[in-house]
């Protein structure tokens, strides 16, 4: 399993080797990691981005070997163009109440017990995206969803606790969860295309919907992907926004006011809006590397590139978190500081959370809008409380997502918050 150690051993290669630099391990290609900003820009946005990629095979046994990273050229362009309406726009916005009515039920869950805050934020990024991806289910089968969906990621989980666990034997055990989500999509489909419903704006319908459609296998394929990397990311980063407030007081009363200046029933554009939030979201993107590199892009033919002879089959990796971490673009990169994006918008080559090119996350636009509403919402819970927050916490990566330990958790109570002291602040 793979560590914070990794990341660290990441900047060591990029300070020995440069900011371009290749691993190689026995059996597979050769891995070129880019982070130097002119080379981001030349090799995945400029006129290379029709380069195939090459989806995680973490996720594979999960999502199926139909599933959009996995699909590439114009299949791929196609479906890509079938599901930006959804998660962009006025179906975006008009997400902010489910977010709050999210919010607020994980909340009330809650009350008297400590859960772990990844916990919390999965429930609750969970619910969220069933939502985008179905539309108009059932409560019922909305929580039969959101069950299923969190009993398949506990066992995807389970390496991350107990590294002995057998891959093989927690397939196994995923089959039967995995084999009655399929069924739910596959039912949804037919009664997305029984009764077509031109208000709906969800991602089901539009795939069900579309002329031509892409084949069934594949929509199941998408839906699973959808739901599962849209959900995992965004919980990472909404329990590292947390525990960096935690870290940080002065930050989080400086947010805490701005949110309050918007009155109590504040509308949902206005706090998207809200500089300084804007600001501690972008920079929980930076510092935390929630996904700390984007897909491979597999070179399909010899190449030289700037003194590089760049054979054909190697992989082409953004190191999104070396990027973020270069001292020249983002000066003493360690410290959380969402000052850094309050005046500057870096550019695309420089700031990538969410990748980059024709690969860039679908689900860019959903993931901010969500973080920023879903934190406010949370701010503004009284007697929110993180517990087991220290400066040491080690996070894991898990497939492509660096994951919060279950030891970080939250919980609501009456009693005064604790003091931390922050770094130069006294408490
Ligand atoms: C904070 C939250 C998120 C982060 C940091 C994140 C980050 C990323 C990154 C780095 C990539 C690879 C891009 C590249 O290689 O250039 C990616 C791909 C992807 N993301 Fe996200 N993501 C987030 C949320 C979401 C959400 C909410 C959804 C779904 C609505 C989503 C769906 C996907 C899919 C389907 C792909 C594969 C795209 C393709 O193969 O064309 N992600 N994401």
């Amino acid at each position: 399993m793979e560590s914070e150690r990794q990341l660290v051993a990441w900047e060591e290669y990029a300070r020995v080797f440069g900011p371009v630099f290749t691993l190689r391990a026995e059996g597979e290609p050769p891995r070129v990691y880019v982070s130097d900003p002119g080379a981001v820009r030349a090799l995945f946005i400029g006129d290379r981005t029709s380069w195939d990629a090459r989806g995680t095979l973490y996720f594979r046994p999960v999502i199926g070997a139909q599933a959009l990273p996995y699909l590439t050229g114009e299949e791929h362009r196609a479906v890509r163009l079938l599901l930006a309406p959804p998660l962009h726009g006025v179906p975006l916005r008009a997400l902010g109440p489910a977010v709050d009515e999210i919010v607020d039920g994980a909340m009330a869950r809650l009350r008297g017990r400590a859960r772990p805050v990844i916990r919390l934020a999965h429930e609750i990024t969970l619910r969220l995206i069933v939502r985008v991806c179905f539309g108009p289910l059932s409560e019922a089968r909305r929580e039969e969803c959101a069950g299923l969906l969190i009993d398949v990621m506990d066992l995807m989980y389970e390496p991350a606790t107990a590294p002995d666990a057998d891959r093989g034997q927690l397939l196994g055990r995923m089959a039967p969860l995995l084999a009655r989500l399929q069924r739910i999509v596959t039912e949804e489909t037919a009664s997305a295309r029984a009764v077509p419903d031109p208000s709906r704006t969800d991602l089901l319908f539009q795939l069900a919907t579309a002329e031509p459609a892409p084949p069934d296998e594949q929509i199941r394929g998408h839906i699973m992907t959808l739901l599962i990397a849209g959900h995992d990311t965004t919980a990472s980063a909404l329990a590292w926004a947390l525990y960096q407030l935690e870290l940080h007081p002065r930050i989080r009363r400086r947010l805490v006011r701005a949110i309050d200046s918007l009155g109590a029933a504040p509308v949902h554009a206005d706090i998207a809006r809200l500089p300084y939030l804007g600001a501690v979201c972008a920079e929980t993107l930076r510092h935390g590397s929630v996904v700390p590199a984007g897909l491979a892009r597999v070179v399909p033919e010899d190449f030289d590139w700037d003194g590089h002879h760049i054979p054909a089959g190697t992989e082409l990796v953004p190191a999104i978190h070396l990027v973020h971490h270069r001292p020249d673009l983002y000066p003493a990169p360690e410290r959380f500081d969402p000052g850094r994006f309050l005046c500057h918008k870096p550019s695309g080559s420089r700031y990538l959370p969410f990748g980059t090119g024709t690969r860039r996350c679908p689900g860019a636009e959903l993931a901010d809008f969500e973080l920023r509403i879903a934190l406010a919402r949370l701010l503004r819970t009284p007697g929110l409380r993180l517990l087991g927050a220290d400066r040491g916490l080690r996070r894991v990566k898990n497939g492509p997502t660096m994951t919060i330990p279950a030891s970080l958790r939250i919980t609501v109570d009456s009693s005064p918050p604790p003091t931390v002291a922050e770094e130069g602040e006294s408490a």
